[in-house]
């Protein structure tokens, strides 16, 4: 028995050993090693889904630990890296989203604040960091690492960043990992894991990088190894950095963005919500927008404003893109209001508000049911007769809005608009700090899928707002084919005109004490797609210079 079958090219001393076997266990494996080996690595061991993601084989994997005898799984993994380890299978099985999964999972094992962070580290890291990681590993196994098995390349990946990636002592991060696999996988998966993990112990994270940079093709796949991206994505942030008036040498930058832990954003939903108490709990008062704050004490559930939805959790890009429709000048009337793609409600919440302040009302769309129910959640603070939320089709607003049943007080059937947001689905490229696996996801066929969609949306909003209204549209990522390709699209239907989008958001960003606005001078947003009209612009938010997401907006007018 033991770590035969999964080919550990081993390491010095104890590791050679391993490596012996390794050879002896591919060719002489006993039954239940063979079935092991199989069904981790091989043939039915690895069913895809058509985007190539893995599916249903928590089966498979646990048929693998049930064919170990109990006095082989010794339960000694210690609680937080557990829960790293079960957050990360459930990604890898099941398609879940690690923000949603790891803080159940942390109340499940009940770990205390420091154990929380750890885990939280460990999950996050490992998920994004697992390009480079997978690059490193495959110099310490000797088959392709996909036939390790998910469970085991999992434990191989946790084990890495703590190794290279996290201020763990190596004696301890081989030994938890080791335990950790012992325990939930079977013993001989461990002594490959020990043995592989000795050998990436071996070179520090520099040495590992220089490695793997000698090695890469080009630059494009140097910066995808090195900094956990996907090859595509980093040819498409570069382009994304010159389409957007930046340089595109500032990429380094913008991958790093991604690979740090972003810190919690805070809004007040504006007169409904006060930071107070979140101020006095070590919350920081926000830097770019007013209303904002940034938090990193700790569970946000402590506190009772974020219990009652008066204060949220929401990127201070999103609060900026939503401040800017709220406030961009407008003549005439200026009471009805439309969040199109609303769920789950972030932006409609914070548009509610200020709807609401000032004695307007709010129509919130969305397709999805259990999306429009996290909106109606979202929107409860509110006065309620100041809003209502629909669930449908936003290419059929034009349908709903002839239902006075579906509109709040106050709208009328073939209700036109004043203010529409328009925030479309997109591949969601800008907000990859805080979904660490969403880069694995995505392929350049999503985005092209989503296009037309995105269009469509944007021309159903434009058929409910009224002659001089204005349309948001927004996109959390700054693909060129979702932003300035789409703008561009838009602008050829000749329905609207392209406002000044970067004044928008600078009007409503927080001033410098020389009454600068803070997204002026090196945190410039505007760009012009078109020379010829300097005050047409479009303004992109990003993650390295102004550490929110990378949201996009383009602020236009209905003829
Ligand atoms: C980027 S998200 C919107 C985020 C939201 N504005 C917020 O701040 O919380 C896009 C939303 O559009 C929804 N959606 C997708 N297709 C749609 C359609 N045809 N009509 C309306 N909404 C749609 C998605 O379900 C998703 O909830």
């Amino acid at each position: 028995m033991s770590g035969e079958n999964f080919g550990g090219r081993g390491g010095r001393g104890s590791n050679k050993r391993a490596t012996n076997r390794a050879g002896q266990g591919r060719s002489g494996a006993n039954k239940s090693d063979r079935t092991r080996a199989g069904a981790a690595g091989q043939g039915g061991g690895s069913r895809r889904n058509a985007k190539g993601h893995e599916r249903n084989r928590r089966s498979l994997d646990q048929r693998q630990k049930s064919a170990l005898a109990p006095g082989q799984r010794r339960r000694t993994a210690d609680p937080a890296r557990l829960t790293a380890f079960e957050v990360i299978n459930a990604v890898s099985f099941d398609d879940a989203y690690a923000n949603l999964v790891l803080p159940k999972a942390i109340r499940s094992h009940r770990l205390d604040h420091r154990d929380a962070a750890f885990a939280t580290e460990l999950t996050y890291g490992t998920l994004r960091n697992q390009g480079t990681y997978d690059a490193i590993l495959s110099h310490c196994v000797d088959r392709p690492l996909e036939k390790t098995g998910t469970q085991i390349l999992t434990a191989l990946r946790m084990g890495t960043h703590q190794l290279l990636g996290m201020r763990v002592p190596a004696h301890a991060a081989l030994n938890s990992t080791v335990a950790l696999a012992r325990a939930e996988i079977g013993s001989g998966p461990s002594s490959f894991i020990n043995a592989v993990l000795r050998r990436v112990s071996e070179r520090s994270a520099e040495e590992w990088n220089d490695l793997i940079t000698a090695e890469a093709k080009d630059d494009h796949q140097r910066l995808a190894l090195t900094k956990s991206h996907p090859t595509w994505v980093v040819r498409a942030f570069r382009q994304a950095l010159a389409a957007h008036g930046r340089s595109a040498s500032e990429i380094e930058a913008l991958l790093d963005a991604d690979n740090a832990a972003p810190v919690v954003n805070l809004v007040e939903l504006p007169g409904l919500g006060s930071l107070d108490e979140a101020l006095a709990q070590g919350a920081e008062k926000g830097e770019l927008v007013e209303g904002s704050a940034y938090y990193s004490s700790g569970d946000l559930g402590r506190l009772e404003s974020v219990r009652s939805g008066s204060v949220r959790a929401q990127d201070v890009g999103s609060q900026l893109v939503a401040r800017a429709l709220a406030s961009a000048p407008l003549d005439g009337s200026d009471l009805a209001w439309l969040d199109l793609c609303a769920g789950p409600g972030g932006k409609a919440a914070l548009l509610g508000a200020l709807a609401a302040e000032r004695g307007a009302s709010l129509l919130a769309n969305e397709s999805v049911k259990h999306r429009a129910k996290l909106v109606e959640s979202s929107l409860k603070p509110l006065p309620a007769d100041s809003y209502k939320v629909v669930t449908g089709d936003g290419r059929q607003i034009a349908k709903t809005v002839s239902k006075a049943a579906l509109l709040p007080a106050g709208m009328s059937e073939g209700q036109l608009f004043d203010r529409v947001m328009v925030d479309v689905p997109c591949s969601g490229l800008g907000a990859l700090r805080r979904r660490p696996e969403a880069r694995w996801r995505k392929s350049p066929r999503d985005i092209a899928e989503l296009l037309p969609l995105q269009k469509q949306l944007f021309d159903a909003a434009a058929s409910v707002t009224r002659s001089g209204g204005l349309i948001a549209y927004v996109t959390c990522s700054p693909h060129m084919a979702e932003t300035q390709n789409i703008v561009h699209d838009i602008l050829a239907g000749g329905e609207v005109e392209l406002l000044d989008s970067g004044e928008a958001l600078r009007a409503v960003a927080l001033k410098n004490e020389d009454g600068a606005s803070r997204l002026s001078g090196e945190r410039e947003v505007a760009f012009a797609p078109d020379e010829k009209k300097p005050q047409q612009t479009t303004a992109q938010l990003w993650p390295h210079v102004h550490a929110t997401d990378a949201m996009f907006f383009a602020l236009f007018r209905k003829k």
